[in-house]
């Protein structure tokens, strides 16, 4: 059987396949509450046959939105209605998983659609973006961020943990924490985004410091019996690569031992001046290091869509789970299309009933 399509064990989960749905941003919510966008969006992705379906990143706080159009966590409305999507993701057959994160400098923005750029500060929907310094990432998101007080960080930290509360009682079995793209965790990791003097800046353990706190907060709210994961911006591709890196890796090792279970590998997207490598998988050699050197499962994205390669990295012990992104905006049934691409006939194991009946038996087509 193709690895891609073995089960995943972590904890007491057990996920039917190495396929992930990795968070995706919707930009479809009001006042961060779900509405049927977003069942029918996750529903379908489920109903694909994905063995995990990460529910997008989801803000702890009202100013921790990218957009006015993502979702939230800090209340109980939006903990209600989402509960109802954790429920449909798991009877589709899949795992729900769910993304909590802050966007910090680059939070306040127009949807991608509509600008990308940060809101105009004389817009009523515009905010006051926080960040570990008073360093705006530049390019499309010009604005000067609030540099946070020990207070901010502290009440940041407790958001994360009492989203961490909701997510659990609304049904979800994973968790990834929002530690990459530029957002407020990678911020404080960032060199770029980090100039502060005191006990969150400066070396890398400082630069650490408020991922670690923030994981530990976290692991009280979560049950040790399920999945808590991160994405992390592990390289910037800034010209400082190695030294990012190494660091990041030092910091994985101890999330790995103060719980973390898996880590979702990813870029930083610190500063517009980067030169991503973009391609098929470019990636992957980079989440391989990390699996090898921090002896942590891992999960990567980008370009890994062709179901060749996919099934590669997993048979290869490269990664212990393939993220398919925007290949499943295109195709939500990427996981059917791939167990027929690797020659895996039997439908039925990755399509609900009234599908894969049909499929396994009157194909007439190729
Ligand atoms: C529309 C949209 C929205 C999001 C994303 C991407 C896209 C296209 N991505 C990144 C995504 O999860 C994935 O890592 C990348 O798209 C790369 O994988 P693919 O090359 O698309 O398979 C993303 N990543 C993340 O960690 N949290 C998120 O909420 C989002 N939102
Ligand atoms: N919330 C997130 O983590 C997002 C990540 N993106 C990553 C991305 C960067 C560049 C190109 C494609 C995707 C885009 C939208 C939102």
């Amino acid at each position: 059987m193709p690895g891609l399509f073995s089960p995943f064990e972590l904890k007491d989960v057990t996920l039917r396949n190495r396929i992930a749905v990795p968070p995706m941003c919707q930009y479809s919510a009001v006042d961060g509450v779900s509405n049927d966008w977003h069942r029918v969006h996750y529903n379908s992705l489920a109903r694909g046959g994905a063995g995990l379906v990460i529910v997008e990143a989801t803000a702890v706080s009202p100013e921790g939105r990218i957009t006015p159009g993502c979702l939230g966590l800090w209340n109980d409305e939006q903990a209600e209605k989402l509960a109802q999507i954790a429920r449909e993701i798991k009877a589709a057959g899949a795992i729900p998983g769910i993304q909590i994160g802050h966007a910090g400098r680059k939070a306040s923005a127009n949807l991608p659609w509509e600008g990308d750029d940060h809101i105009v500060k004389t817009d009523p929907r515009s905010w006051e973006t926080l960040s570990p310094s008073a360093v705006a990432f530049g390019s499309n998101l010009p604005q000067v961020p609030q540099e946070m007080t020990l207070a901010d960080i502290a009440r940041v930290r407790n958001d994360f943990a009492d989203a961490t509360r909701r997510a659990r009682e609304a049904g979800f079995e994973w968790l990834e924490l929002h530690f990459a793209h530029g957002y407020l965790a990678q911020s404080f990791f960032s060199v770029h985004a980090n100039q502060r003097q005191d006990q969150y800046g400066g070396n890398a353990e400082n630069r650490g410091r408020f991922l670690l706190e923030t994981l530990d907060a976290v692991r009280h709210q979560w049950p040790e019996n399920l999945p808590l994961t991160a994405r992390f911006g592990v390289i910037e591709y800034d010209g400082r690569d190695e030294e990012t890196l190494s660091e990041a890796i030092d910091l994985t090792k101890k999330f790995r031992a103060n719980g973390l279970d898996l880590l979702s590998v990813s870029v930083g997207f610190s500063t517009p001046d980067s030169n991503i490598p973009w391609g098929p998988a470019f990636l992957a050699p980079v989440a391989v290091r990390v699996k090898r050197e921090a002896n942590i499962a891992v999960a990567s994205a980008w370009g890994i869509d062709a179901p060749l390669i996919a099934n590669q990295t997993i048979e290869k012990g490269e990664l212990d789970l393939v993220m398919v992104g925007k290949a499943h905006l295109a195709n939500p049934n990427w996981t059917y299309q791939a167990a027929r691409d690797l020659k895996k006939e039997q439908a039925s194991w990755v399509l609900p009933a009234p599908y894969a009946h049909w499929l396994d038996r009157y194909r007439v087509s190729q």
